[in-house]
């Protein structure tokens, strides 16, 4: 369903993707992992095509994306920023707006709302339907960004860290709804996450960038002690409980 195929992308002369490869379907949850500065929101910006790459090639469903209209890119592909701006609009308006790739005129549909509705109703955001964004927590408010594209009923949903602002409960309740989301309306959710435990948790899919490049990308099989220390330079073990994997760094005691 997405491929990229050879991508490569520099600022100026600061090459940070080298050649990178990617197939991913629908239905499955996608974990971009690595190091800060790796290259891991550089990566998802050039398929959000925020960002245009030197060379290679972005296809969904056989298409490229580079000549998509914007209107129907965003009808096929949702992005959540790592940050955002706040502005002056109530929750509700503001997942409202996620909807605007379907709307036929400028009045929202029956359809429109009713999706708006359900999706309050999945974050648990209906007591702050109509506070307005700069009166929300950080939390609360990256919930909403999540929300909104959500509504947006994209193909295709990418996250850049959509759980750092939340606590526990949040971050577990988040990365649920997101994967029901993947299987029940077969979206390919493909999320930035630096918690290597909730990612081996909730992903079927992890893609570890290193050096530029993609330096492992599979399933389960690839979440080894020595595949981890190797990306992230440290040293870890990796262990089952409760038929789990967790990772565990060995720090020397202090
Ligand atoms: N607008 C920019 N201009 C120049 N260099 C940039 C720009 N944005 C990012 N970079 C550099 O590109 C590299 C990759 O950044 P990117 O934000 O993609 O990393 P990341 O893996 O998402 O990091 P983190 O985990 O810290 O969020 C970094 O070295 C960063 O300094």
């Amino acid at each position: 369903m997405l491929e990229v195929k050879n991508l490569s992308f520099a600022f100026k002369d600061f090459e940070v993707l080298k050649e990178i490869e990617l197939k991913a379907q629908k239905g499955q949850f996608v974990s971009i992992l690595g190091n800060n500065g790796a290259g891991k929101s550089t990566f998802l910006k050039c398929i959000a095509r925020i960002l245009k790459p030197q060379s290679g090639v972005i296809m969904v469903d056989g298409k490229d994306i580079s000549r998509f209209s914007s209107n129907d890119l965003a009808k096929v592909v949702g992005y959540v920023p790592q940050r955002y701006a706040s502005t002056r609009l109530t929750v509700f308006e503001s997942i409202l707006i996620g909807r605007k790739p379907h709307f036929s005129g400028i009045i929202p549909s029956k359809e429109d709302l009713q999706v708006v509705e359900s999706v309050i109703e999945k974050f648990g955001l209906k007591p702050l339907a109509f506070k307005y964004l700069d009166e929300l927590s950080g939390g609360e408010m990256q919930k909403v960004v999540i929300a909104r594209a959500v509504a947006q009923q994209p193909k295709i949903l990418l996250l850049d860290e959509p759980i750092n602002n939340l606590d526990l409960k949040n971050q577990v309740e988040v990365l649920s709804i997101l994967k029901k989301l993947s299987k029940e309306n077969s979206i390919l959710v493909i999320s930035v996450l630096h918690d290597l435990n909730l990612a081996i948790r909730f992903s079927d899919h992890f893609v570890f960038i290193k050096d530029k490049s993609v330096f492992a990308s599979g399933g389960r099989e690839i979440i080894t002690p020595e595949i981890i220390s190797n990306v992230y330079g440290i040293e870890v073990k990796v262990e089952t409980s409760h038929d789990q994997l967790f990772v565990v760094p060995i720090v020397p005691t202090i």
